[in-house]
């Protein structure tokens, strides 16, 4: 069973805190089933007590049903919990009927680090607290009513000390692991952030822009049109207000541009002066009239007091086709765009007509 648990918890890769934890549960769900089978058969045949082979394998049906129902529920929290207290209760109930003989107890040092793991802090304290207390209780009746029992009181208390300060270091240790995979969290999610985002304008990358459009057209769901736009002469921009103030125009061109894009379209910076637009959900003369009014927006208030102008090229997207192919046909109606004198949209000739689901 351990070797197909992660099929049933997609969602927990292993970069999760609560991937190990599953691990822990489906290897104690496996270690729980193979010792009661073990020794279901070692009672029924070695010592031929057939009333505890009996129970060990009923103990291990037990098991084999909270195991499915573990895969059913797919809620690591509250299985989590379940298992813990159920260890626990499990191991509190042999110390007690054992009453504490042949240093029993020594089992209640299992349980911090396995209802801490399992269950995280509050929960671990708790558990590990009930049963420390009760086998103190238990060492502590033994003490009062059996004469014969070898612990004596000073190692009554050295149990009682070394219970709390084992709690109090599991409780730190479960702290610090779980807060260092925060951490390991968070900075994926800066990196990955990071190499998705144009460093200049804050928007997707190429990169980003890629998987967006690999993704989009695989599902197949709607007609993409994809788009690219280029500032018109934007070299006399740099020529004449320097460097700093084209990358300043860059930043609100790119701005400009996503406060008119419409759910569903994804924009990114291509390189240089050059933007890319995945249109979602439309035909290709659709998608030239809202070009057409980014243009606009864009011409209409200058930046800076600068104004600025951009042509475009578009193309259809067919279903299977790759990136690098659809940009070479929008790249090709750009160029055509350019040459009819720039500040103007153009369509790629051989694009098929689509039509658009309503
Ligand atoms: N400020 C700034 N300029 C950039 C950046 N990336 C590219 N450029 C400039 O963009 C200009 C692009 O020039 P060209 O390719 O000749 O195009 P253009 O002047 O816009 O002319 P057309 O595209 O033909 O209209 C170059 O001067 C580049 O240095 C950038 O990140 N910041």
């Amino acid at each position: 069973m351990s070797f197909t648990w992660y099929k049933t918890f997609p969602d927990y890769p292993d970069h999760h805190p609560d991937y190990w934890r599953i691990r822990l549960i489906f290897h104690i769900f496996l270690l729980a089933t193979v010792s009661f089978a073990l020794l279901s058969v070692i009672n029924l045949f070695v010592f031929k007590a057939y009333t505890l082979a009996v129970m060990d394998g009923v103990g291990c049906l037990i098991v084999l049903a909270l195991y499915g129902l573990f895969r059913r529920l797919a809620n690591v929290a509250v299985v989590a919990v379940l298992l813990a207290c159920g260890i626990a209760g499990v191991m509190l109930a042999f110390i007690l009927l054992v009453e504490g003989r042949n240093y029993s107890v020594i089992w209640a040092t299992v349980i911090p680090p396995v209802t801490f793991f399992l269950a995280g802090r509050r929960v671990g304290t708790t558990l590990s607290t009930i049963v420390f207390l009760a086998c103190v209780y238990t060492v502590y009746l033994q003490l009062q009513h059996n004469p014969a029992f070898t612990i004596n009181t000073g190692a009554l208390l050295n149990v009682i000390e070394a219970s709390i300060v084992h709690i109090l270091l599991f409780r730190f240790y479960e702290g610090t692991r779980y807060f260092a995979f925060q951490q390991a969290i968070e900075r994926e999610q800066q990196l990955i952030k990071i190499s998705q985002t144009d460093t200049l304008t804050g928007i997707y990358n190429r990169n980003k822009f890629a998987k967006e459009y690999a993704s989009r057209l695989a599902s197949g769901a709607e007609p993409y049109c994809l788009a690219v736009i280029d500032i018109d002469h934007f070299k006399l921009v740099n020529d004449t207000y320097g460097h700093a103030k084209g990358d300043a125009i860059l930043v609100a061109f790119a701005q400009r541009l996503m406060q008119n894009l419409r759910g569903g379209d994804v924009l990114a910076r291509w390189g240089g002066e050059e933007f890319v637009i995945l249109i979602s959900n439309t035909t290709r003369h659709d998608a030239k009239t809202i070009v057409e009014r980014w243009k606009q927006a864009v011409s209409d208030a200058p930046f800076d007091e600068i104004p600025v102008t951009f042509s475009a090229g578009i193309t259809v997207c067919d279903r299977l086709q790759s990136l690098d192919s659809a940009f070479k046909q929008a790249d090709n109606a750009l160029y055509t765009a350019k040459q009819n004198g720039r500040n103007r949209v153009s369509l790629y000739r051989d694009s098929p007509i689509i039509v658009v689901r309503k």
